[in-house]
């Protein structure tokens, strides 16, 4: 039962759900006209700018919005997660991911000790071995300096370093220190995966980095042992030594594996998974690629989104309009997507990212104390870089479902081309599209229009755009490895805010869970069929008959030997 603490029962919250009502009577064509509330609409920090003019919202939203904030109490919930409290309370456990990319004197508390001292004791490890792994001195089995890392890891140990390795891999000044070497990633459990992550790569010159916050994952820990065998069956057992490190919260499992604990890394539980790409999970393979110094650009690009969300107003702070103008589209005006749209083939990776980091923090069915939500919370987020996306699912965003999308464009490429003769730049070309999607959704065509234009009459309602639907556009400088930690944090503190206004704990992730135990009462169920023969017992009749049907075929790998891949 709902009780009176519930965000959803303020006066503000209905002030917002009276105001839905003034705003569908406008129409983005109209907003779009009124200059003032344009200017009023935009942030800026550090040259990154944000322009929300093409929300469904009008300066009287935004100070409902801001109401809301103050209802749902977010200074203080954000000062909380700052101060280390035990935000995340289904886990007892502070949100310090902050704590993380702090300066080397901030203090930060987690049960009254000031972590940053051992955050910094991390990072100088990582720094003092990725140097000496860099200089070559870190020699393999056979004598040779290893130039080539494949990062084991699922999940928030892997989607984050995948997204920050993506991005600098075309930034000129980190493409320099990464010459010669190569970054994989090994995720999926997926033998596929394997045969990808080591296609040409020689173990004697690989350095494989298990990570996992548990480093109990089903699917890491399988991974693990396969490259660790893919390592014993060239090397020799001895191998290992120097050709696996770790990443964990776990080192006792990390040792018991076989690592040496002197090249396990730490981090620890106030760091979520999906909220790790700054501590060793992503800050060890990075340097291992890039080199320290590189990584220590990004957390201090990190770090400083991290004051401007702390201390700016909320009027002038970037994640803060981001979250609640996201939480006005889902909640108010029952928008359930948001497509991520960087116009940046370096951000590739950010969308799967964000979907994770989104998708598992706000998806949600209670309140923070457990009260069933009459709400829905959290976004299908998804999306691809422009312009690859216009040319895929843009028809749907432009005529189908509203979607509210995030324009993300770079000032200066990472790669500037221009061919002598064309009107502009390469950049200008992609540019010219990020300048011009968000309008054609904005305003749309009209039929007036299309009669102007001689359209036949029977194209008039397919050439149609109704317009009005909400976008916003934020704008980064250039796209060094600075930057690319301010979006990340960026997108951290929105999402954060979401659920600090909707109530919820974002910060934990309960449902995936089930499908975890139930996929190990199968593993069990295939053993025991494969190995013994026995029958497929204790499963409904769809999922026996599909199992059986999957263990009758003539099975594709023996359990008699091991097999590697052959790729
Ligand atoms: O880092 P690990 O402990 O291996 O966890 C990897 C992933 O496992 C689970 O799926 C969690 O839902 C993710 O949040 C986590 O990032």
């Amino acid at each position: 039962m709902a009780s009176a603490a519930l965000i959803c029962d303020t006066e503000q919250w209905k002030g917002l759900q009276a105001h839905i009502g003034a705003i569908q009577k406008t129409h983005l064509r109209d907003l779009m006209g009124d200059a003032d509330r344009c200017n009023a609409l935009t942030a800026e920090y550090e040259g990154i700018f944000l322009d929300y003019s093409r929300q469904r919202a009008t300066g009287e939203t935004m100070g409902k919005l801001f109401k809301l904030a103050e209802a749902a109490n977010l200074k203080e919930k954000i000062e909380k997660m700052f101060r280390g409290d035990k935000i995340n309370t289904t886990e007892n456990r502070s949100v310090l991911h902050v704590a993380l990319r702090a300066p080397r004197d901030a203090v930060i508390n987690s049960d009254g000790v000031n972590v940053v001292p051992e955050v910094w004791g991390v990072k100088d490890k990582i720094k003092q071995f990725s140097e000496t792994f860099r200089s070559g001195s870190w020699v393999g089995a056979t004598g040779k300096a290893l130039t080539n890392v494949v990062s084991v890891g699922i999940g928030g140990s892997f989607l984050g370093p995948l997204f920050v390795h993506t991005a600098l891999q075309t930034d000129p000044e980190a493409a320099k220190y990464a010459e010669g070497r190569q970054l994989r990633f090994l995720a999926n459990v997926d033998p596929v995966d394997v045969a990808r992550s080591i296609k040409d790569l020689d173990p004697e010159t690989t350095l494989v980095v298990v990570v996992s916050k548990t480093f109990t994952t089903a699917e890491t820990m399988l991974n693990a042992r396969t490259l660790k065998e893919w390592i014993i069956s060239s090397l020799g057992p001895h191998a290992v030594a120097k050709h696996m490190i770790a990443v964990s919260t776990n080192l006792k499992l990390v040792k018991e594996f076989g690592i040496d604990p002197n090249n396990a890394f730490a981090f620890w539980d106030w760091v979520g998974g999906r909220y790790s790409v700054c501590s060793a999970v992503g800050v060890l393979p990075l340097s291992l690629q890039y080199g320290f110094p590189i990584v220590q650009k990004f957390l201090e690009g990190a770090s400083s989104i991290d004051d401007h969300f702390r201390l700016s107003p909320f009027e002038k702070n970037i994640p803060v309009l981001l979250g609640l103008l996201s939480v006005w589209n889902v909640s108010f005006l029952g928008y359930p997507a948001r497509a991520i749209l960087p116009y940046s083939q370096a951000l590739e990776k950010f969308a799967p990212h964000i979907q994770q980091l989104s998708m598992e923090s706000n998806g949600k069915g209670v309140f923070i104390d457990g009260v069933q939500l009459p709400f829905e919370t959290g976004e299908i987020d998804f999306g691809e870089p422009g312009t690859n996306g216009q040319h895929s699912f843009y028809q749907l965003i432009h005529q189908g479902r509203v979607i509210p999308c995030d324009f993300i464009g770079v000032v200066k490429s990472q790669q500037p081309v221009y061919l002598k003769g064309e009107t502009v730049t390469n950049h200008d070309e992609l540019m010219s599209n990020f300048f011009a999607q968000p309008d054609a959704l904005a305003y749309g065509k009209t039929p007036e229009q299309l009669h102007s234009e001689k359209v036949p009459e029977s194209l008039i309602a397919h050439k149609t755009f109704q317009g009005n639907r909400p976008s916003l556009s934020l704008l980064l400088p250039s796209l060094s490895a600075y930057e690319i930690g301010q979006l990340l944090a960026i997108y951290e503190h929105r999402i954060a805010v979401q659920g600090f206004i909707w109530g919820i704990n974002s910060f934990d992730q309960w449902g995936v869970e089930l499908g975890k135990s139930l996929a190990s009462q199968v593993r069990k169920t295939l053993h025991a069929s494969r190995v013994e023969g026995k029958p497929v017992l204790g499963f409904n009749s769809s999922t026996s008959s599909l199992l059986t049907r999957y263990l009758t075929a003539e099975p594709s790998t023996p359990y008699n030997a091991t097999v590697l891949p052959k790729v």
